[in-house]
This record gives C-alpha cells, sequence and structure tokens, in this order.
C-alpha cells in the first residue's frame, strides 16, 4: 500500500510544533537569537523530542525555540505556510492547524495581526496547493481564566473567517478541565467548535468532563479511553472523534508501545477514529509516517484508512462545501 499517496485529512497538528527545523535554525540567525548549536544537525536536539520522554512535560520542553520565531507578522506567515506545504506534499487534502495565540504577544504585535498573519499564510497555502486548512485557538492549561476568556473574546471576530475552534492544551496533570469551564461556555455559546487534549497522561476521567462540561465535540488524544469501559462508552454514545497521535502518544508515556495503542481497537470497536502527527516536528513524524507505522504494528488495512478518512471528514469542523469537496477524495480508496 501506498500510504503517501492516499488522500488525507489532519485534524490535530500545532503550527508551533510542526514548523521546518531548518526554518526554526535560519530564523534564529537572522533574528541573532543565541543558541548552543552550530549546525542544524546539533541544533535538531532542541526541537525535536526524544524516542521517549520522562512525560509530557519534557516533551513540551521542545517548544521554546520555536516560539522564540513566531513573533513577527513575516515569521509567522512563512511558517504556517511551510507547515501546510509539507502537509499538502504528502497528499494532505484538509488541515486543521493550531496554536495558542497569546504565546506570540511578545515583541509587539496585537492578537489580531498574529491571527491574521496566520491565516494569510493559510490562503497564501491554499492558492498554491490542493489543500484547505482552518485554524483552532488554543487556550493554555496553567494559564488564567481571564486570559482564557481574551482568547475567545477576541477570536470571536474572526469566526467563519478562518477559525473554527477553541482547544484547551498544557499541561494536562497538574491542570484539570473545569478550571477553563467558562471560557468554554462561552466559546459554545459564540458558535466556535470545541475539541479538548484530554486523556493523554493518565486520567481517563477528563475525557468525560471535557465532553460534559466543557462541550467538546472531539477529543484530542483519548487514549486512556481504554482503561475504563464508561469512558469509552461515552465517546461512543456522544459520537465523539479522538484525534490520536500514536508516536506523539509513545513520547509522552500515554503508551507503552506502538504495538499497545489503542486506535484499531477502537476503530473496530466503531470509534471515530481519526489520526494525525499533533507535532511534525517536534515528534519527527509525517502523517505518512504514522500510516506506515500504524499498519505495520496495528494491521491497518486500506479499508481502515478510508474509514479514519470518512470519520475524519465527518469530524472535521469545516464548512459542508469543503465537506462535500473532500468527499470525492473518498474513491481514491477503492
Ligand atoms: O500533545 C500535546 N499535549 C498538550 N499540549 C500540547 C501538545 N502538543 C503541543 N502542546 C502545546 O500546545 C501549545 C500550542 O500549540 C504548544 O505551545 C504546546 O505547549
Ligand atoms: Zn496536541
Amino acid at each position: 500500500m501506498n500510504t503517501k499517496n492516499l488522500p488525507k485529512i489532519e485534524l490535530h497538528c500545532h503550527i508551533d510544533g510542526s514548523i521546518r527545523p531548518s526554518t526554526i535554525f535560519e530564523l534564529l540567525q537572522k533574528e541573532n537569537i543565541k543558541v548552543a548549536a552550530n549546525t542544524l544537525n546539533e541544533f535538531n536536539r532542541y526541537v525535536r523530542a526524544p524516542k521517549k520522554c520522562s512525560s509530557l512535560i519534557e516533551y513540551l520542553d521542545r517548544f521554546e525555540y520555536p516560539n522564540l520565531v513566531m513573533q513577527s507578522k513575516e515569521n509567522l506567515e512563512r511558517i504556517t505556510f511551510e507547515v501546510m506545504e509539507d502537509a499538502a506534499k504528502e497528499n494532505v487534502k484538509y488541515i486543521e492547524l493550531r496554536f495558542a495565540p497569546l504565546l506570540h504577544l511578545k515583541k509587539g504585535l496585537t492578537f489580531d495581526e498574529v491571527i491574521e498573519s496566520v491565516l494569510l499564510g493559510i490562503k497564501k497555502a491554499q492558492a498554491k496547493y490542493e489543500i484547505f486548512g482552518n485554524l483552532i485557538l488554543c487556550l493554555m492549561r496553567h494559564e488564567s481564566i481571564e486570559n482564557s476568556l481574551s482568547v475567545v473574546e477576541q477570536g470571536r471576530k474572526f469566526i467563519e473567517r478562518g477559525v473554527v475552534a477553541i482547544d484547551l492544551a498544557g499541561n494536562e496533570h497538574d491542570f484539570p478541565p473545569e478550571i477553563h469551564k467558562e471560557a468554554f461556555d462561552r466559546a459554545k455559546e459564540y458558535g466556535y467548535h470545541i475539541t479538548v487534549h484530554a486523556g493523554e497522561t493518565g486520567k481517563y476521567e477528563n475525557i468525560t468532563k471535557s465532553i460534559e462540561l466543557l462541550h467538546a465535540e472531539r477529543i484530542g488524544h483519548g487514549v486512556n479511553a481504554k482503561d475504563d469501559l464508561n469512558t469509552l462508552n461515552s465517546v461512543i454514545d456522544n459520537s465523539i472523534a479522538l484525534e490520536m497521535c500514536p508516536t506523539s502518544n509513545i513520547q509522552t508515556k500515554a503508551v507503552d508501545t506502538y504495538e499497545n495503542h489503542p486506535s484499531k481497537m477502537f476503530l473496530d470497536k466503531k470509534v471515530l477514529v481519526t489520526l494525525s502527527t499533533d507535532n511534525r516536528t517536534v515528534s519527527n513524524v509525517t502523517l505518512t509516517d504514522e500510516f506506515n507505522t500504524l499498519s505495520k504494528y496495528s494491521n491497518y488495512s486500506k479499508a481502515d484508512f478510508k474509514q479514519v478518512f470518512i470519520n475524519s471528514n465527518n469530524a472535521s469542523f469545516a464548512s459542508s462545501e469543503i465537506k462535500l469537496k473532500l468527499k470525492k477524495f473518498i474513491d481514491d480508496y477503492k
């Protein structure tokens, strides 16, 4: 099976975790920001996480350098364009990119400038390649509720201009979902779609909390649903799609081996499994790599990948017009 040629949909891809290392290195040098590396090869270890980290916290350390170069309009636009370009070149036809806008206000950009630059990068990539993109705004778990509310408020005017949803990302171990309930209530009221990282660091109860308290329509990862039948049933009964990212899950110790990753077991139980990279650079992975790994270790067949494409299209936050266009690619799985 040539997995690269298969049309794909990616619903869970962090922009800051997916910048080409060569671009980060080049921009750091251009902006005279000190790096403890002389060559790109040496630099890689600062932006790629080890195959196994001690925890999600160590994995999240790799976002420091990317953030330093995501503080100008030009850089934000270029970086976003390149992530879309890399995805398009491996036949990703639709991608939902995500990032936390408040992390990019350190050198004077306004909130609107940050969002507009990223949307421009998406627009330019759409014009050049056969790919569509939309944007998800991440609230960070360790941040204050005031900050979360401010993202929801300031992002509102971009709904239907490329921003489609609100997410909750960061350290799940120490910051449970309910802290940000008010922001998610407001997001729902304003018409954002909602996805939440949950069940990545051992706490399956965060999955039901995210569905019941934060109005999640999709769950980022959700691997811990394998540990509790009620949780898994709640995911199935509420038609919640899981955005699963096997390599990232192994790095963060959500799962110990590829063989034990639950995506195929969930798929066989008719859970709405979707597949993504999470962070193309931090996890050093493409979506094609993930497909290859899954066919090798979890026995994914072409029919399984077709089901994943269908699940992804149904669960995407794209307009019905784009969903209809994406439907045509299902025929390529015959
Ligand atoms: O797998 C993950 N789990 C939780 N948070 C994450 C993951 N990957 C990235 N981020 C966090 O999301 C922020 C916005 O893109 C990143 O800066 C990173 O801190
Ligand atoms: Zn993520």
